[in-house]
């Protein structure tokens, strides 16, 4: 792992990058500029926090009970399932949602342009990564930290034979109140509902929960919203690459959880970018693929 001198000598911007300890000692990059402040964790390579400085709350729900330690996932901001989304799809007792969120990314370039950041992570195949998956690769992760946030991935296969993955940028986003919070963009998609044993449904309307939703859309339309009428505000999701959109809150399970409050359900919503299932991708040798995604706030009266 980097070491937090190294880090701020070779990719540190006066006070608009830092690279600072985080909790447990983990380092996380600290970004402040006139138009936002972030925080993204080297440990997954996970943005934990964004807020463009118009903005009055995080875009990201980040859970105050969130466990950083290796092996575990950081419960909240922008999670990566990579190279699989979901259970183990070779059911070999590995970890849920792949083992990107439980490593620590490299750090390959810094940028500041008109307070506009963008910061290259990176991580690659090791004797590590080969004792969960056999396949070379390559990652990289660009975050782009302006009045909006991005985040493009690509994935480019290393070795000499194909292989599948499967991945979703898992962003918890920050709501006032799930009951005064709509996902839109999304009527009349098929979804594959995982609480009715992944039976298929169609999409009526907005996506309103009530209750444990975790479904699969079948289509992912370029653009959908969520209008939090609680906090005033619209966050809008615009991707390129990606084939599903996966809509999560686990509403009572929540209790189950050991690193999230039983209430906090009520103050996020999941809406993640994603190629699961049978929208998994193959990656030549050589190839890559890419995906990309922008979030943005926007006041709604
Ligand atoms: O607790 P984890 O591994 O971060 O997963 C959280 C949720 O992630 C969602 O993407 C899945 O659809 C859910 O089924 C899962 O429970």
């Amino acid at each position: 792992m980097q070491n937090l001198n190294d880090l701020n000598r070779l990719f540190g911007r006066e006070d608009n990058i830092q690279f600072i300890e985080g909790p447990s000692g983990m380092p996380l990059i600290q970004v402040a500029t006139s138009r936002a402040s972030a925080k993204v964790a080297l440990y997954g390579g996970q943005m934990l926090s964004f807020k463009p400085a118009t903005a009055e709350h995080d875009l990201f729900y980040l859970s105050q009970k969130a466990i950083y330690q290796q092996g575990k996932a950081i419960r909240g901001g922008a999670p990566l399932c990579w190279p699989w989304f979901g259970d183990d799809p070779g059911s070999l007792g590995r970890q849920a949602h792949g083992f990107a969120r439980n490593l620590f990314w490299d750090v390959l370039d810094s940028q500041i342009h008109d307070n506009n950041v963008e910061i290259t992570l990176g991580l690659e195949s090791t004797a590590t990564s080969k004792q969960w998956w056999p396949s070379e690769f390559r990652l990289r992760k660009k975050i782009h930290i302006g009045d909006t946030l991005s985040l493009s991935l690509t994935t480019e296969n290393k070795g000499e034979i194909p292989f599948s993955i499967s991945k979703a940028l898992h962003s918890y986003f920050r709501v006032g109140d799930i009951s005064q919070t709509r996902v839109c963009g999304l009527d009349g998609i098929d979804y594959l509902d995982k609480t009715l044993g992944f039976t298929k449904q169609k999409q009526a309307g907005d996506i309103q929960a009530d209750k444990e939703t975790d479904r699969v859309y079948l289509d992912a339309p370029q653009r959908v919203a969520i209008i939090d009428a609680s906090l005033k505000r619209r966050i809008e999701i615009e991707h390129n690459g990606a084939d599903n959109f996966v809509v999560w809150n686990p509403w009572d399970k929540a209790a189950a959880l050991n690193d999230m409050s039983a209430e906090d359900y009520e103050q996020f919503i999941c809406v993640e970018t994603a190629n699961a299932l049978a929208n998994s991708v193959i990656i030549a040798p050589g190839a890559a693929h890419h995906m990309h995604v922008s979030y943005s706030i926007n006041s709604e009266a």
